[in-house]
């Protein structure tokens, strides 16, 4: 029985591969992959690659993917499943590990930089956030998070939230958020195609802001700090 190794693929940027990342993709007789794997990190890897990844809604897919992976772990010495950013940041990493130990396959995680830090914003900066949270758009079979625990954190990301972001901006609006607060949207973050909009809050609750996914969306005042369209801040003097 082979050693399935759950692999953060990252962003996109190949270059923001782990070396352990980049190593286990030369070696690896097969690589069952997500469909954010960016292919530029795929053309790494010269063994067999299963394409496994879900479109929008396929959540019930997991269960042949579980499937899949329990019968290459059997075939082959280690297979490298491989996911988009980090394997347990809303990756569904933590059902793929519980289901190939009670299979008494072993299992290593590898992480990867996830796409909550791959806008090179400060999510924390001294005197404006000192904490964040992350939060996906929508829940399984398409249910709507519950905002309240989240409404109030200095820098909140937001995941699969593109087709939402009405309604998002309008719950953390209800809820109390600055209507003036500046936010930032970063589509393929680390990649060529990168595209980054800025817009207040209440702009997105308007349903003025056009967003295609895969994007994050980063909330709250260190938006400002690097801001393009606000004036920029001296980050400096907020240093304390
Ligand atoms: O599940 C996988 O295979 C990998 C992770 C993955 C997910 N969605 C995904 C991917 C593809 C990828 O990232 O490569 C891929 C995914 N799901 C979604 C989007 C759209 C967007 O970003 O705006 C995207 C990205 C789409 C794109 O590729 O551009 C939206 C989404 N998430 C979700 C759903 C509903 C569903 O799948 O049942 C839906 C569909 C909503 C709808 O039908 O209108 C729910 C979802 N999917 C997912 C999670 C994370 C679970 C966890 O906390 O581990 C969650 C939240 C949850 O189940 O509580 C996983
Ligand atoms: C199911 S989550 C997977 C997150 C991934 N495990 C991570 O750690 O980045 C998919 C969502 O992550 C975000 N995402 C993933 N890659 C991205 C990228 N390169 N740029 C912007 N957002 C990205 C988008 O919100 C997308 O809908």
């Amino acid at each position: 029985m082979g050693r399935v190794y759950l692999v953060g693929a990252g962003p996109g940027d190949p270059e923001l591969l782990t070396l352990k990342a980049y190593r286990l993709l030369k070696e690896a007789p097969v690589v069952l992959y997500d469909r954010l794997v960016d292919e530029r990190v795929l053309a790494l890897a010269p063994g067999e690659k299963v394409y496994v990844g879900k479109e929008e809604g396929e959540s019930e897919k997991q269960e042949e993917i579980h499937r899949l992976l329990l019968r290459h772990a059997r075939a082959h010495p280690f297979v490298v499943r491989l996911k988009g950013g980090d394997p347990m940041v809303f990756g569904r990493g933590g059902e793929e590990v519980l289901f190939l130990l009670r299979h008494g396959v072993p299992v290593e995680v590898v992480p990867g930089v996830t796409s909550l830090l791959a806008s090179g914003l400060p999510l924390t900066h001294r005197g404006l956030a000192h904490g964040f949270a992350a939060v996906s758009g929508v829940l399984e079979g398409g249910g709507y998070p519950d905002l309240r625990p989240f409404a109030r954190v200095p820098t909140l990301v937001v995941l699969m939230g593109v087709g939402r972001r009405v309604w998002i901006a309008k719950e953390l609006l209800r809820l109390g958020r600055d209507p003036r607060e500046p936010t930032l949207f970063v589509e393929r973050a680390s990649t060529p195609k990168e595209r980054r909009v800025h817009a207040r809050l209440e702009e997105v609750a308007e349903g003025k802001v056009e967003v295609r996914p895969p994007a994050l969306w980063i909330l709250g005042e260190v938006v400002r700090v690097f801001a393009e369209k606000e004036a920029p801040v001296d980050a400096l003097a907020l240093g304390g």
